[in-house]
């Protein structure tokens, strides 16, 4: 090596290159039916820069036989020089440079080589609109090609003849073409025509009449059932100038999920682009199908994706913007609609909601939500009482359910993404409301402590109780609460060492139980039977001396009350209150009730 610095260039390995973009670079072996499609597009685009009136088309030639397809269009052609210098360079294309180049398709150079994935050679055949010649051009896989004259008279257009390799036969079948054709070309503008001996198939004869604002919402509805086989709930228009972007939205008749993939329309120029919408819609709206044409944003090399830019940004915010207005505005356009989007979306409305003002004051009124009382709209919640109060687990909410009840509380479950959010905005939006956070500790507070002649008159039993269940681990206190037709609650401890773990998992389940659990998590380690002084039972059983009475009492009402809150009842446990039971049947209730 000399030792000034030399400039070389790279080499390419031209079939190794050609194999990269061909194989490697598109998904789907049925992806040169859409290059061809678009080149046939764009050659009867630049035509018409030359005649205004030129009416352009495409025919898909079949012949099963031979495995052959011939495309063929009559737009602008190849001169010879063009055929040298954009279909024989990889990567050069006559459309990025061109004045009009934002009205093609193409711009890659790239696209003719999905032909080699189906067939070994390309053949076209060309007469451009600026030249007498046709001419030929057979190119190989390998990266050679031949170019020559051919004598016969040809229209202005070009054909692109390949032939199918055997693996790939059975795409070359009038049924696979047209469902090709169908699916890559439904919305081009120009007549697609797929032609296998007599038999001529049009592709696309009433597409496109959606991108018209004439089209009503009853055409939109049923073009969104026979694209999606599915009746939606409404249908709607969304403008994205930024992209030049026009879509049909459509509200899904059914709940969805916050994840999983939904199915859309893609199309760039109105050449089917992809079922994914491309980041295009916002990430709250999979309750949305949308079918799209974007004449303004880029599709990557591969064409089965948008560039993300500048302008793709601009198009979601305007696309976010298009569903939101339509979400704010339906209410008074149609509320039975409204009621159906909400009975159906609330979950995806409730998301929006919690990044919207505007969308909360739309819509928060009429959002369902699970309260003590069944579920409820945030109206009623707001107009049943003066506070409103939420839980932010679920697991206080179902502690607290039953007992709020007796209270005169109507309590919200606002476990769910998204719910405490909703009302801490709301609650700024509105000075008015009250909105506060109440947990099972809050409402246990609620529980009155006997007064001090009550508190004496009862010592004998709850001492005598206090004994009997220090052999069980549990303490015992006494309270005047709600519902007075419960007797006792059973208070679990979540901490281990009272050897009743178990009992506080089974706790969510009962109301009651798991309410008074949740109280011993604070401070408390052991497990409490709480008697409740304002029940009747309790009332009666208070007075009674009688130590073989009270055990007995003591250890039914403490296995009820496990039972009531649905925790596991040890073997011991039952044994006891089989045997209280058997005792209390045995002496009869008259001769231990000291009444
Ligand atoms: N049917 C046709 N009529 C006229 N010119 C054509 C036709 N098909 C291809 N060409 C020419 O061949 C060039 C290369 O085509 P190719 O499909 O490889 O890439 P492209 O369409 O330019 O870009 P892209 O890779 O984005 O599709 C085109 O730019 C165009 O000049």
């Amino acid at each position: 090596m000399k030792d000034k610095q030399q400039s070389y260039l790279f080499q390419v390995n031209l079939k190794g290159m050609i194999s990269l973009l061909s194989e490697h670079l598109y998904s789907n072996p049925n992806t040169f039916v859409r290059e061809l499609l678009q080149n046939g597009v764009d050659a009867i685009t630049a035509i018409k820069t030359l005649d205004e009136q030129h009416i352009g088309s495409i025919q898909v030639h079949l012949n099963e036989k031979r495995n052959e397809a011939i495309f063929e269009d009559n737009g602008i052609g190849l001169k010879e020089d063009e055929i040298h210098k954009f279909i024989a360079v990889i990567g050069e294309s006559s459309k990025r440079e061109a004045f009009e180049a934002n009205d093609f398709i193409g711009k890659f150079g790239i696209g003719l080589l999905s032909c080699f994935v189906v067939s070994n050679e390309i053949i076209l055949e060309t007469r451009s609109a600026l030249a007498d010649k046709v001419l030929r051009w057979t190119g190989k896989a390998d990266g050679t090609y031949q170019l020559e004259r051919i004598t016969e008279e040809r229209p202005i257009g070009t054909r692109i003849i390949l032939q199918a390799k055997k693996e790939w036969a059975h795409l070359f079948t009038t049924s696979a073409f047209e469902k090709n054709l169908r699916f890559y070309g439904d919305l081009l503008p120009i007549p697609i025509t797929l032609r296998n001996g007599h038999e001529a198939i049009l592709i696309n004869e009433h597409t496109g009449k959606w991108l018209n604002d004439d089209y009503t919402k009853d055409e939109l509805l049923e073009l969104g059932k026979s694209t999606f086989h599915t009746n939606f709930i409404d249908a709607f228009r969304i403008d994205a100038p930024s992209g030049k972007l026009k879509a049909v939205a459509y509200v899904l008749p059914y709940k969805t999920q916050f994840s999983g993939k939904q199915q859309h329309k893609l199309y760039l120029k109105r050449m089917f682009l992809s079922e994914d919408d491309c980041r295009l819609l916002p990430k709250w709206a999979f309750f949305i199908r949308c079918i799209i044409n974007t004449d303004g944003l880029s599709a990557t090399a591969s064409r089965e994706s948008l560039m993300v830019n500048g302008e793709l940004k601009a198009t979601q915010k305007e696309i976010a913007e298009g569903i939101k207005s339509y979400l704010k505005t339906i209410g008074v356009v149609d509320p039975a609609i409204y009621h159906k989007l909400i009975s159906t979306h609330y979950l995806h409305l409730k998301a929006i909601a919690a990044e919207d003002v505007d969308l909360l004051k739309a819509f928060m009124d009429d959002l369902p939500f699970e309260t003590s009382k069944g579920i409820r709209s945030f109206k009623s919640i707001r107009t049943y009482q003066k506070n409103i109060y939420y839980t932010a687990n679920i697991d206080d909410f179902k502690q607290l359910r039953r007992i709020a009840e007796p209270q005169g509380l109507m309590v919200l479950n606002a476990a769910y993404t998204f719910e405490e959010e909703l009302l801490k905005k709301m609650q700024r939006l509105d000075s008015a409301l009250s909105i506060e956070e109440i947990s099972p500790v809050h409402l246990l507070k609620s529980f009155r402590d006997l007064d001090e002649v009550s508190a004496n008159a009862y010592m004998n039993f709850t001492e005598k109780a206090r004994k009997i269940l220090e052999t069980l681990n549990c303490e015992v206190t006494v309270k005047r609460f709600q519902p007075t037709d419960i007797p006792a609650i059973y208070i679990a401890s979540n901490v281990n060492h009272t050897g009743k773990s178990s009992h506080i998992k089974a706790s969510a389940n009962n109301p009651l139980a798991a309410t008074l659990g949740a109280f011993t998590r604070t401070n408390e380690t052991k497990p409490q039977l709480c008697f409740n002084a304002d029940n009747s039972l309790i009332q009666a059983v208070f007075p009674i001396k009688d130590s073989y009475v009270v055990n007995s009492i003591v250890h039914i009402l403490y296995v009820q009350s496990l039972l009531l809150g649905k925790y596991p009842v040890s073997d011991k446990e039952m044994n006891l209150f089989n045997e209280g039971l058997h005792n209390m049947l045995i002496m009869g209730i008259d001769n231990f009730i000291n009444i």
